[in-house]
């Protein structure tokens, strides 16, 4: 069963999986880091030279990456959902879809046609959270912001979730993020555990 968690930066992905993924011993998190290295190294040169990425790269190129992070751990999903685990994952179709389009909102075909062969969810949990505490949680993470992470960023993918979750073809639920992390992950469990049984009971007609 592939799980896609979702949510603008700061609503609480990270933790959630984590919990889940503790809470599930039959379930595996899929990290995308395959170009890690990649980025790190071009941060590097980058500051050597007063610029950063995000002015060298443009936004669709910068989204290439993540798309070819995505094509590189196909063969790892497969294998997991082969062997029937529950696969969480962050930063999937949809993250990339809406961070393609986040600076430059014209649409890159290629990316569309990259998502239609992956495997796809069955279903996802998206984050809701108002954009003013997701930036206040990511303040209070002490860690460096990145550009994206900006307010106005925040309030645009916030928007643009709603919208390309409203499209999709698998169910989604919508879970109120601004909850206390114990909260959010009974609901999230409550979930799994409804489609689970879905998904068992088409098992058992087939
Ligand atoms: N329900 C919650 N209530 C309060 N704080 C939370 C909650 N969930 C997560 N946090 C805190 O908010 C911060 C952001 O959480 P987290 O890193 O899980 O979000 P994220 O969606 O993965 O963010 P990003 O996309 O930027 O990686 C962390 O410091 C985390 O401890
Ligand atoms: C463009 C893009 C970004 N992301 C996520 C993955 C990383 O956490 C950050 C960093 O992005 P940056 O643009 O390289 O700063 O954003 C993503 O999941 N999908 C994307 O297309």
């Amino acid at each position: 069963m592939l799980i896609h968690i979702c949510g603008i930066d700061g609503s609480g992905k990270t933790t959630l999986i984590k919990r889940l993924s503790q809470y599930y011993d039959d379930s595996t998190c899929v990290e995308l880091s395959s170009n890690v290295e990649f980025v790190n190294q071009v941060n590097e040169i980058c500051k050597k030279n007063n610029s950063n990425r995000w002015i060298e790269f443009n936004n669709k190129f910068r989204s290439m990456i993540w798309a070819n992070e995505i094509i590189n751990v196909v063969p790892q999903i497969n294998n997991y959902l082969e062997q029937k685990k529950i696969v969480l994952i962050d930063r999937y179709i949809i993250c990339n879809k809406i961070y393609s389009q986040l600076e430059d909102d014209s649409p890159l075909q290629l990316i569309n046609f990259i998502h239609e062969s992956l495997p796809k969810p069955d279903f996802a949990i998206y984050l809701n959270i108002d954009p003013l505490v997701a930036t206040e949680r990511i303040n209070n993470r002490g860690l460096k912001r990145s550009p994206k992470e900006s307010e106005e960023n925040l309030r645009k993918a916030s928007e643009m979730y709603k919208y390309e979750l409203s499209k999709v073809d698998y169910p989604v639920r919508v879970l109120d993020a601004s909850k206390a992390q114990e909260e959010v992950f009974l609901e999230a469990i409550k979930e799994i555990e409804t489609q689970k049984a879905k998904a068992y009971q088409k098992e058992e007609v087939f």
